[in-house]
């Protein structure tokens, strides 16, 4: 009996820029400039732009003053056009639909949606490439520019994790709508408690967990990526000599195999730094990985390295009191 092929969606080609927010705006620059080796590129009215040395549009980061840390919204670059417009219509046909943005810095009309949860997000299709001044081009022709030389500098944005009241709803939704595939899952009881999803080989663009109070919209981290899992003894020396929270030191996840690390900028957004990005998936029939909750500890968490802290499970921004904490399974 041939299984039921549903024909892949390919209209979304990766992760463009995710905005944060601070209440804390300088102390988080400098923890991506000084620690990170970004580079502010722009500074509009309270937006700041930064960009990693080899990100090729003109910036992933967008830092925005407010009232408490948290997600601003993340953006989904499509494949063309054309695929744009297949989106736009499936994101309409969902209800979830905002409606076009159309005078962002660095990147052409957007059409802006939620989540289920209500995590802001938009999918576009035209952006502004990073034009490298003459004096700062790299001989290394796929280098956007010249490798930075303060901290330890990140060469591109690679995914971002969201803590969500329900994660099951959030990535059924962007799988429905997006085309993002299912990769590895956490369940417990049947009740989805993290959802790895992506839209490329990578193991996760995207990544969707329970939000322990049931609290909507949150962020659990932007993770940075290096490709060198050595680095991230360099970054984490320099955190903690600089006094930055590490809450989980140089460490290989189980899930996604990627070697990795955690911190929290000023303002407590957790950052993750990426030392290599795991696992590649070529086979278009890539089955998900399903973990119970039970066998995740020492070993989907983390592979290698120390025992991750209650925090990791259980902080995000905003920072929300603690509530009784609800039956999470619906
Ligand atoms: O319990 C597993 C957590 C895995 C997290 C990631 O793979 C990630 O956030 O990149
Ligand atoms: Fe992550």
């Amino acid at each position: 009996m041939t299984k039921l092929h549903i024909e892949p969606i390919f209209d979304v080609a990766q992760i463009a820029h995710v905005e944060v927010l601070s209440d804390k705006p300088k102390e988080t620059i400098k923890f991506f400039t000084d620690m990170l080796g970004m580079q502010v590129i722009e500074q509009l009215g309270n937006q700041t732009y930064l960009r990693a040395y080899e990100d090729n549009y003109k910036y992933s980061l967008i830092v925005t003053e407010a009232d408490e840390p948290g997600l601003g919204h993340v953006a989904w670059r499509t494949t063309s056009p054309q695929a744009l417009e297949r989106r736009v219509k499936a994101l309409e046909a969902s209800g979830n639909g905002i409606g076009w943005s159309t005078d962002q810095h660095g990147h052409g009309p957007a059409y802006q949606f939620t989540t289920p949860d209500g995590h802001l997000m938009e999918v576009l299709w035209e952006v502004d490439y990073f034009d490298c001044p003459v004096e700062n081009r790299s001989k290394l022709l796929s280098r956007s520019q010249k490798r930075p030389l303060q901290g330890v500098p990140v060469r591109r944005l690679d995914h971002l994790n969201l803590m969500s009241s329900n994660p099951a709803a959030d990535a059924n939704f962007l799988i429905e709508n997006l085309g993002f595939k299912l990769r590895e899952q956490i369940v417990d009881d049947g009740y989805v408690l993290g959802a790895w999803i992506s839209v490329s080989n990578l193991v996760h663009e995207l990544a969707i967990m329970q939000e322990p109070t049931g609290q909507k919209g949150k962020l659990h981290h932007v993770c940075y990526w290096y490709g060198v899992p050595q680095n991230l003894y360099d970054a984490a020396d320099i955190l903690k000599d600089h006094g930055y929270f590490i809450e989980i030191p140089p460490n290989k996840h189980g899930i996604s195999q990627a070697f990795c690390m955690y911190a929290y900028e000023p303002s407590g957004n957790r950052v993750e730094l990426f030392g290599d990005a795991g696992y590649l998936i070529l086979d278009p029939d890539f089955q998900p990985i399903t973990w119970e909750m039970k066998d995740v500890p020492g070993n989907g968490d983390t592979w290698i390295g120390a025992v991750f802290p209650d925090s990791f499970w259980n902080y995000g921004t905003p920072v929300t009191a603690p509530v009784a904490l609800k039956a999470v399974a619906e």
